[in-house]
């Protein structure tokens, strides 16, 4: 999604690097010369320090190791972007970046490689065990006996989480001549078969899988996926094999299901709390593991690093990101076809929040004409923007727009029709508040820019711009000119002059462009002249 009103920095940019990264990886943030970078590498720093370094930085660049909270999001104030140089974001909080307006990038494709590759080298070492076996004789022992493996040819693979890794473990593994089986919400049939893998839901995979490996992200529904009652499915001798994160499988029953003898070995590359030196299960012989190794090669560490720095580098030039994390990715084809609405769909939003009265329930958008056929998801949080302007103390834009208006209870409904009634484009807001509903149009007209076309049903054409009078008034000779009398006694000077009504003598609106704002007091004035029921004063 574009972010293009996002207040993009246009000073020197502090961009933190708080993991270690690839020197050659985030070379495009040194070879910058457009803006303004400053790079910082300050790595291992604890969270208080890490507090106190990031006050002043626009980006902060991560891997896994540094947990970016709440708390230090808060601190950096200024921050507008937080960049992950990998995949998992479970180490971020993305809810109060979201909720700041900050946008959370991560670089998902550049160590899929590298972890599936990690994942199949524990699977084997698992199956063989090539690290108890050099460790027994890096201690002087050739030891034949101990170490009599299985093979993989014909066994059963189970791989839960069949996204980029999961697929290329899968492919890997059928290069060994494996079974594998599969369990994702989002795996097809269709694709199982192009990839020659057999669908199944997890209780398959336990009951009939030999190896099995998690490849999901962390996330509250895959905490403890493979659990006790997972384990008490499984054949006897199963081994297991986690590179995704600590907490998928459930530690402790892991170790239980060990020790019973159910679980022949795990192969472990992520834990539950890193750095894991200390860990109960790395007491076990038939436990191997690695120090979160999956994404550490040259190749990966360079690609994701590269990645994060483009976007980072996208993010100050254009407003838009490749990857992002916490707002929807739309490609910038798809992005140019809205982009030109987007101030008039933020001052629809505006407009509407200016004649409400009482707390907004409910925003209803409707895109009718050619917009309707566009991804409208920017101008929905434009909208949402100019709603939420005026009177929300947390600075609003496309990142947490729809946040802040669904945590305040705003119910947001979108309608799409293709017919416009008159239109080529016409986006129509209404506001629900708890005692009243109003509603406001707007087009673009080629070449001509933006246009409000109705105000509650009332048919105009405003120019959307600078300081607007609203008047509701009875339908009868004299109105508008006193209206006009008065504001130049008032020494308020009206540029243009709009008036609507349904029928002859009924409800009728007037909008009047004025070149400066009316006060309260020129407002009160207006409001008791002779057939005027209501006016309100709106800037946009
Ligand atoms: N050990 C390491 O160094 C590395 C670990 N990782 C971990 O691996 C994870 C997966 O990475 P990718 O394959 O690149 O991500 P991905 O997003 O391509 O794939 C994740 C898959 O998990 C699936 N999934 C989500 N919820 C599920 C559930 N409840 N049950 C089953 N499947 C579910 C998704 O549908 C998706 O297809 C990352 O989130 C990260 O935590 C990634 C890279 C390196
Ligand atoms: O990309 C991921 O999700 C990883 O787990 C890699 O972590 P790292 O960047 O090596 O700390």
């Amino acid at each position: 999604m574009a972010t293009e009103t996002i207040e993009r920095a246009t000073k020197t940019i502090n961009v933190f690097i708080a993991d270690p990264l690839s020197e050659d990886g985030i070379q495009p943030l040194r070879l910058e010369t457009e803006l303004d970078l400053n790079v910082i590498i300050d790595t291992g720093l604890s969270p208080e320090q890490l507090k106190e370094k990031i006050a002043d930085v626009e980006v902060l660049l991560v891997r896994s190791q540094t947990t970016v909270t709440r708390e230090i999001i808060e601190c950096a104030k200024k921050l507008k972007l937080i960049g992950r140089a990998g995949v998992g974001v479970d180490n971020i909080d993305l809810a109060a970046a979201t909720e700041h307006g900050i946008i959370v990038v991560n670089a998902p494709d550049g160590n899929t490689n590298s972890a599936a590759e990690h994942t199949i080298a524990m699977m084997t070492s698992l199956a063989r065990h090539i690290p108890q076996a050099f460790n027994t004789l890096k201690n002087g022992k050739w030891d034949r006996k101990s170490y009599v493996g299985v093979e993989l040819k014909n066994k059963t693979l189970g791989v839960v989480g069949f996204g980029r890794i999961g697929a290329e473990v899968a492919y890997r593994a059928k290069g060994s001549r494996m079974n594998v089986m599969a369990y994702d919400p989002f795996l097809s049939e269709e694709r199982a078969t192009e990839l020659g893998v057999t669908k199944a839901t997890v209780e398959e995979i336990c009951t009939q899988a030999d190896f099995i490996t998690v490849h999901t992200p962390l996330l509250p529904e895959t905490r403890n996926l493979i659990n006790k009652e997972k384990f008490a499915m499984m054949k006897d001798g199963v081994r297991i094999i986690n590179c995704a994160r600590g907490g998928i499988i459930n530690e402790d029953d892991l170790y239980d299901a060990i020790l019973e003898g159910k679980v022949a070995g795990a192969a472990l590359d992520v834990f539950i709390e890193e750095p894991a030196t200390d860990h109960k299960l790395l007491t076990l012989p038939q436990v191997i593991a690695t120090p979160h190794l999956g994404a550490s090669t040259v190749e990966a560490q360079e690609s994701v690093a590269v990645d994060v720095s483009n976007d980072i580098i996208k993010f100050f030039k254009t407003g838009t990101v490749t990857n992002p994390v916490n707002m929807p990715s739309i490609p910038k084809e798809k992005l140019a076809e809205v982009e030109p609405f987007f101030a008039l769909a933020e001052k629809l939003g505006k407009f509407l929040i200016q004649v409400s009265e009482g707390t907004v329930k409910e925003l209803n958008i409707s895109y009718a004409g050619e917009v309707a056929n566009y991804d409208v998801r920017p101008l929905t949080a434009n909208t949402i923007k100019g709603l939420l302007s005026t009177n929300h103390g947390t600075h609003v834009n496309d990142v947490n727009a729809r946040y802040l208006a669904e945590r305040v209870g705003i119910q947001i409904n979108e309608h799409k029709t293709t017919t416009a009634k008159g239109f080529t484009n016409l986006v129509t807001v209404e506001v629900k508040t708890e005692t009243e509903t109003h509603v406001v149009a707007g087009t673009l007209l080629n070449g001509l820019g933006a246009r409000i076309v109705k105000v509650e049903g009332f048919v105009v054409d405003v120019i959307p711009q600078g300081h607007l009078l609203y008047i509701k008034n009875t339908d009868k000779p004299g109105a508008i000119g006193r209206v006009a009398t008065k504001l130049a006694e008032k020494d308020i000077n009206i540029a243009t002059m709009q008036v609507g009504r349904n029928e002859i003598g009924g409800s009728a609106v007037m909008m009047l462009v004025v070149d400066n704002e009316v006060t309260e007091e020129d407002l009160l004035y207006v409001s008791q002249l002779e057939n005027i029921d209501e006016v309100k004063s709106i800037t946009l």
